[in-house]
């Protein structure tokens, strides 16, 4: 069918987010791995095209971004999501502004709204400023990511330097009048010459306001939670027809495995967990791999038993981490791990593996790379934002779960493995 929003997302991580959350309406959500290279077929509703765009160079990330709405046009779409983190990742040159701009042009749209709040998962929107949990985002854990360091909690500040158009507010006292206020709003930013407009959220209520006031814009951008209420009024007013239906789970053989790159404060928390439950765990240190590569990597998982989940991971504290990016170059250092990262879940499938699971974004992407995994059914949801996903890999179904840094709790990855089991 002609797809009714089609979603570009920057990471892998984000993009299973937003269409775990999609999928919550019981829609069909396709989400797919890069830009095609085939025409579009077999489109659903809801379509999602995962970019690994977060940390490229400005004009990759918006030269694939064109690409990929140019290919979501000619499926038919005519309304449009950019989907970031919700805790805003990127750098004073972008990729979150530049991106935006360059679908607007292409989509001829003067105007959208940036609305990274995710309320379930502790992330809100108050005049302008984000907030992890209590902490204003700048004083948040994610003040040490490695490529993207957040150091400024508000969203116009941080938006301005990416943009060339004026940056405006949509506020929370605005957003509790209801769709009406935020709708005139918006117009009256408009009619100022305002084109990227943040948006304040707290709570899912709010969110389902803002939603409904810009279904219609021909792109709106934000995290994955400002989307969710979407297929619900598509359906509503008969623009959604199809009935719910449920995603058929493959049968998916036994070996698992766990690759951990996400080197944020939850991430560090749940391989503690994991390793303390007695499971099998192989440390990368980004120096080491710099020097010998990841032959003693995969020499360790092939003596593994699958059957018991083993870890590789190079997840580790912000100091370590530091002395890494010192030595190697932040883009090495994160490189070398990724490289190392795919490399294992590419022998780790070749020995037998068929559930993967995954922690951070551009470990996500590399991975989901190296499987060469091109297009991805949602199935059932381990966290919020965090579903298991069904895909093939060298002709095995497969199913994997790309987990966002700062997502699920401490026991995720014995969650995600109970849920596997149980789905
Ligand atoms: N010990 C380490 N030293 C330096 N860099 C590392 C180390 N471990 C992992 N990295 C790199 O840090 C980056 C972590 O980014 P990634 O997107 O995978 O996780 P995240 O940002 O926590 O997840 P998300 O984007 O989903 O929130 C990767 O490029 C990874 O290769
Ligand atoms: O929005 C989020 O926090 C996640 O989906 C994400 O993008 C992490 O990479």
């Amino acid at each position: 069918m002609t797809p009714i929003l089609a979603a570009i997302a920057d990471d892998f991580t984000g993009a299973t987010d937003l269409a775990g959350l999609l999928a919550r309406s019981g829609a069909r959500v396709s989400l797919r791995m890069g830009v095609p290279d085939t025409p579009p077929s077999d489109t659903a509703a809801f379509e999602v095209i995962a970019l690994k765009i977060r940390t490229v160079p400005v004009a990759d990330a918006v030269a694939e971004a064109r690409a990929a709405l140019a290919w979501l046009r000619s499926a038919g779409a005519e309304r449009f999501f950019w989907k970031y983190c919700s805790t805003f990742d990127s750098t004073a040159e972008g990729n979150i502004g530049p991106v935006s701009e360059a679908l607007m042009s292409d989509l001829g749209t003067a105007q959208t709204i940036y609305c990274p709040a995710f309320p379930e998962n502790g992330r809100a929107i108050f005049m302008g400023n984000l907030f992890v949990g209590r902490q204003p985002l700048a004083e948040s854990p994610m003040k040490d990511h490695p490529l993207t360091p957040m150091r400024d909690s508000n969203l116009m500040r941080l938006l301005a330097p990416q943009v060339t158009r004026e940056v405006g507010l949509v506020d929370r006292l605005t957003v509790a009048r209801g769709v009406e206020a935020v709708r005139a709003e918006l117009a009256s930013l408009a009619a100022k010459g305002i084109a990227h407009v943040v948006v304040d959220a707290v709570a899912d209520e709010d969110l389902g306001i803002i939603a409904a006031a810009c279904r219609d814009m021909p792109l709106m951008t934000g995290g994955s939670a400002v989307a969710m209420p979407l297929p619900a009024l598509y359906r509503a007013d008969g623009t959604l027809s199809e009935e719910a239906i449920g995603v058929e789970r493959p049968a998916i053989g036994a070996g698992r495995v766990v690759l951990s790159g996400s080197c944020s404060a939850m991430t560090n928390r749940q391989v503690a967990d994991y390793g303390a439950r007695g499971a099998p765990v192989f440390r990368l240190d980004p120096l080491v791999l710099a020097e010998e590569g990841p032959q003693a990597a995969l020499d360790w998982l092939g003596a593994q038993d699958l059957s018991a989940a083993p870890l590789v991971t190079a997840t580790a504290a912000p100091d370590s981490v530091k002395r890494a990016q010192e030595k190697l170059g932040v883009a090495a250092a994160g490189e070398i791990v990724e490289t190392a990262l795919a490399a294992c879940a590419v022998a780790a499938r070749d020995a037998g593996a068929r559930g993967f699971v995954v922690a951070g974004g551009e470990t996500s992407g590399a991975v989901a790379k190296a499987l060469g995994v091109t297009r991805l059914d949602i199935g059932a949801e381990i966290a919020p934002g965090v579903p298991w996903c069904y895909a093939r890999s060298a002709g095995e179904p497969i199913a994997l779960t790309l987990k966002s840094g700062n997502f699920g709790a401490e026991t995720f990855f014995a969650d995600a493995l109970a849920r596997l089991e149980a789905a």
